[in-house]
């Protein structure tokens, strides 16, 4: 399929990528015709941030940097945000979906990465694998097994039983772990595993805890110290969620106190935004604790492959309307356009607007070829199919309809 013209040309279109977004995706973006793309390797805020926005029509963002409500509304001319991870916790979700600008995120890319290096730590912690590795390069040479366990036969708990925390459990029961789970949703238990009813029974019966569930004001201090008062027999825990899920202060405490055997945590409260900030915590040095820079889904496969996915939606979005995935305005999947020109209009959902958009269409008398609606408790999303001939007086009278949050045309 040759790719679609935009009323606005693709060569005017300001990409800007963040945060080393893979090559994948400017790839994309130059094969589509995009040709302004703009890179940084690390995370923006702050001045720089609304400068890089002024003109920016899509913006690819991984977890650091944040677009507030403030943010969003500075930004005028951008159309879509591309989240290329998982988490869409860094994007004000609300205010994107009143200003008409899409969010579209990679939902599953980086889960086996994140899965393998659950696995990974679990076998390392129960080894006690970093106090000996530290000793080593100290030139201490400990060959004591005590403390030192097999994973085989010990119970895993996953707390949210996800893409992530699914696929955890797969791999953990193929080498030999059993796993029960409890997420707040009724979920479909793959292999063996066992849904608990409570995270405090789910802890109490676990060896080992591994937390996957989203960053959201539930989750928030969800392992707070009244949580991990309910490690005693020195469970290990894993985070490679969202760091403020877990009280850092109360964690050390059940570890200087043995309650909790080890932790592994690849995210955390406070995070640098780029190679140049110093990370600190009070968990550096403490003994068997794996700490890594939000590594979870940092592999080159999946970082080429949510480029490529993220990137993709971006494009369609953009050239064709396609909606599908969206965070913000509503979701709408969207037929081929065939001979016709689309007129794309986002507008606050609030009656009278749908009415007054037929009026003006039987007004002028155009001929529609097809018209699709989505809305949520905010916005409305109205794609219109139109003659070639009409589509350039719809769209100048649909621009003028109270409540119009954007307006634009296909063709
Ligand atoms: N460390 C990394 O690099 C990395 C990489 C990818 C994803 N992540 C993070 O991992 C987390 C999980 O990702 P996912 O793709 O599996 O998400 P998902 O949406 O597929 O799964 C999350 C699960 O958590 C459950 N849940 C929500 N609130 C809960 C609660 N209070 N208690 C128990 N369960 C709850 C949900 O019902 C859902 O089943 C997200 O926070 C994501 O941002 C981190
Ligand atoms: O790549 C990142 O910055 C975030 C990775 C991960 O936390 C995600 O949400 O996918």
């Amino acid at each position: 399929m040759s790719p679609l013209k935009t009323s606005f040309p693709k060569h005017k279109m300001k990409v800007v990528l963040l945060e080393s977004i893979s090559q994948s995706a400017v790839e994309s973006f130059k094969k589509a015709g995009y040709t302004q793309i703009e890179q940084h390797s690390g995370a923006l805020s702050g001045e720089e941030l609304d400068e890089v926005l002024k003109d920016a029509k899509i913006l690819g963002v991984r977890s650091k940097t944040q677009l507030t409500e403030e943010v969003i509304q500075k930004a005028k001319k951008l159309v879509a945000v591309g989240c290329f991870c998982i988490g869409t916790n860094q994007v004000d979700l609300e205010a994107a979906n009143k200003a008409g600008v899409c969010v579209f995120n990679a939902p599953f890319s980086n889960t086996r990465s994140v899965a393998e290096l659950v696995i990974a730590s679990a076998i390392m912690l129960i080894r006690r694998i970093p106090d000996k590795d530290k000793a080593a390069h100290a030139g201490e040479w400990d060959k004591s097994s005590e403390n030192a366990h097999e994973i085989r036969g010990k119970r895993l708990g996953v707390v949210g039983y996800g893409h992530i925390g699914s696929q955890v459990s797969i791999l953990a029961e193929s080498i030999g772990l059993k796993v029960s789970y409890y997420d707040v949703e009724n979920k479909l238990p793959l292999g063996n595993a066992e849904a608990v009813g409570d995270l405090k029974t789910l802890i109490e019966e676990s060896d080992i805890l591994t937390l996957h569930v989203p960053g959201t004001q539930e989750t928030k201090n969800l392992f707070n110290a009244e949580v991990l008062s309910w490690f005693t027999k020195g469970q290990l825990l894993i985070n490679m969620s969202r760091g403020d899920v877990v009280d850092i202060q109360a964690l050390k405490k059940a570890l200087d106190e043995e309650r909790i055997g080890g932790a592994a945590l690849d995210v955390f409260p406070e995070e640098p935004k780029n190679k140049a900030e110093k990370f600190t915590s009070p968990l550096q040095n403490v003994p068997n604790v794996i700490l890594t820079p939000h590594i979870g889904g940092s592999t080159e496969e999946a970082q080429w492959n949510i480029g490529v996915d993220v990137s993709g939606k971006l494009i369609k979005y953009i050239e064709s309307g396609a909606s599908l995935g969206s965070h913000s305005i509503p979701e709408l999947s969207l037929p081929k356009m065939e001979d016709t020109h689309r007129i794309l209009h986002i507008h606050k959902n609030v009656s009278g607007v749908l009415s007054e958009i037929n009026s003006k269409i039987s007004k002028l008398n155009v001929n529609i070829l097809g018209q699709y609606l989505s809305t949520n408790f905010e916005v409305g999303y109205v794609v219109l199919d139109i003659s070639k001939n009409d589509s350039l007086d719809t769209l100048k009278e649909l621009k003028k309809i109270d409540h119009t949050i954007s307006a634009r045309i296909l063709y």
